[in-house]
């Protein structure tokens, strides 16, 4: 798991570690992991630009041109507030043989220093002039400048890193918004930061979640998955989110709609019914994806959500529970609810998504007392206790219809052999990203080629 800490819990973190060290030994540290990756990049070519801005962020690209200069590198530097810069730097920097221009030269390698924690809003025009004319590859001083380091929103010019390094610990930014290849440097922080604000599942976290059977299991044990999806318009829904099912756990999948010759047909493996009334007993369901949201999609839905087992609301379900809050009654409060909403189906429950996804998600997993997979290109989970998980795609190739309709059949999985739900909708984001990638390689992947490769992600995360 990599932990994720905001801004505030940083700097309350640094002021403690500030107090006991001697002063700008921090930012020296800092500087040179910076200068240690800018070397690796460079791979032994010889011009760095800086550009510095007002702040300590200016000042660690500054004391980096330092350690570059002793390097042999030759180094400009542009400063973006001159009468501002971070003086012990600029001096060291000058002292170095660093030079200071009006107009980057053409180099290898730009370093961002322009704005790091304290960053508020887009680049400023000045900035933005200086960084619309590179084309060199950049590394990005703690975060990409004119990304929120707390939301990892993007409002207007920003910069695009290569690599960025950051220090301490990661920041929301890092899994939020593209900061290219993030490299971590120590500052000593780990004592005095507590526990994360956000947290990212690494492969090993879901091999070691992921239900794997025992000698004494058999088909029911590892839990029965109900999916209630699809309709005479839409069959391909019930039929991939069956097959996630089918595909995610050894446990038992019944399948109950109208779709039931297309999934027999395609999964023989499914128990098929034609109505959720007549499934038999399930561990947990799945509901809504291309099942409509019509009076038996509603009554499908009240019938799914009164049953006592976790539920996995997806796509019409929770079309149909923002259009009908009465639906909400029908809920046992007793038994988890996970909502998957994109953001379109967010703004029904609740409006606007805007710019903080995880204040979003965080606001739906309270007001409805659930756990919010919002989907897109980082994916964040909400639980109603508060824990935030984070999965970023490290490709958009999974975003093509049908998609959706996996994701949801490998959660219903998941819940039904007993994941507690957060971890069981995080594990899930992670295998359907990890299996999009893999049958992606560089090209189109249509959902049903993405199903097919579920069996691999699941091998590829589970330890040997
Ligand atoms: N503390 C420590 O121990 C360590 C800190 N370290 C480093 O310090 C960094 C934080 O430094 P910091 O707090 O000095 O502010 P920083 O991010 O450089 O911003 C400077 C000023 O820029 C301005 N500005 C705001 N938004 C802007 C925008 N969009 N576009 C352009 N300008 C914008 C705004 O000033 P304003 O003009 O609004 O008055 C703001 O005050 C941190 O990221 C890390 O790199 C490391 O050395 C490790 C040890
Ligand atoms: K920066």
């Amino acid at each position: 798991m990599r932990g994720l800490w905001t801004t505030a819990r940083v700097r309350s973190a640094e002021e403690r570690v500030l107090a006991v060290t001697p002063p700008g030994a921090l930012m020296r540290r800092a500087a040179f992991g910076v200068a240690s990756v800018a070397l690796e990049l460079l791979g032994g070519r010889r011009r760095v630009g800086l550009l510095v801005g007002a702040g300590n962020n200016g000042g660690d690209a500054l004391w980096a041109g330092h350690h570059l200069r002793r390097r042999g590198v030759a180094v400009f530097a542009v400063l973006l507030a001159p009468e501002r810069a971070h003086p012990e730097g600029l001096a060291a920097f000058r002292r170095a043989g660093g030079r200071v221009v009006a107009e980057l030269p053409p180099v290898d390698l730009v370093v961002d220093g322009i704005v790091g924690l304290s960053a508020r809003g887009p680049l400023r025009p000045d900035a933005a002039e200086h960084v619309a004319r590179l084309d060199a590859p950049v590394l990005a001083v703690d975060l990409p400048s004119g990304v929120d380091p707390d939301t990892g929103a993007v409002d207007g010019p920003h910069v695009r890193a290569h690599t960025t390094v950051t220090f301490g610990c990661l920041k929301p930014v890092h899994a939020l918004a593209d900061c290219g290849d993030v490299r971590l440097v120590d500052l000593g922080l780990g004592p005095e930061l507590g526990g994360p604000d956000l947290v990212e599942l690494e492969l090993d976290d879901v091999g070691a979640a992921w239900p794997v059977p025992g000698p004494e299991d058999d088909k029911y044990t590892q839990g029965v998955t109900g999916v209630a999806a699809g309709s005479a318009t839409y069959p391909g829904a019930a039929v991939l989110s069956t097959g996630a099912a089918v595909l995610a756990t050894s446990g038992m999948v019944r399948y109950a709609g109208a779709a039931a010759d297309h999934v027999r047909a395609r999964w023989p493996e499914a128990v098929c019914t034609g109505s959720t009334t007549d499934a038999g007993r399930v561990q947990s369901w799945v509901v809504g994806p291309g099942l409509g949201t019509g009076l038996s999609a509603e009554a499908v839905l009240r019938g799914v959500l009164e049953a006592g087992v976790p539920v996995c609301a997806d796509a019409d379900a929770i079309t149909m529970l923002a259009n009908n809050p009465d639906l909400w009654d029908a809920r046992d409060p007793g038994t988890p609810l996970v909502l998957t909403p994109h953001d379109r189906e967010y703004e029904r429950l609740l409006g606007p998504v805007g710019p903080d996804r995880v204040a979003a998600a965080r606001r739906a997993a309270d007001r409805f007392d659930a756990v919010v997979l919002l989907k897109g290109h980082t994916t964040v989970i909400a639980g109603p206790d508060g824990r935030t998980l984070v999965n970023r795609a490290r490709s958009s190739w999974a975003a093509t219809a049908g998609s959706g309709d996996v994701l949801s059949g490998v959660l219903g999985a998941l819940l039904a052999a007993g994941l507690d739900p957060v971890l069981a909708a995080g594990c899930a984001a992670r295998a359907h990203v990890l299996a999009a990638e893999l049958a992606a390689d560089g090209a189109p992947v249509p959902a049903s080629v993405l199903l097919a490769a579920l069996p691999d992600a699941i091998r590829a995360v589970r330890p040997l």
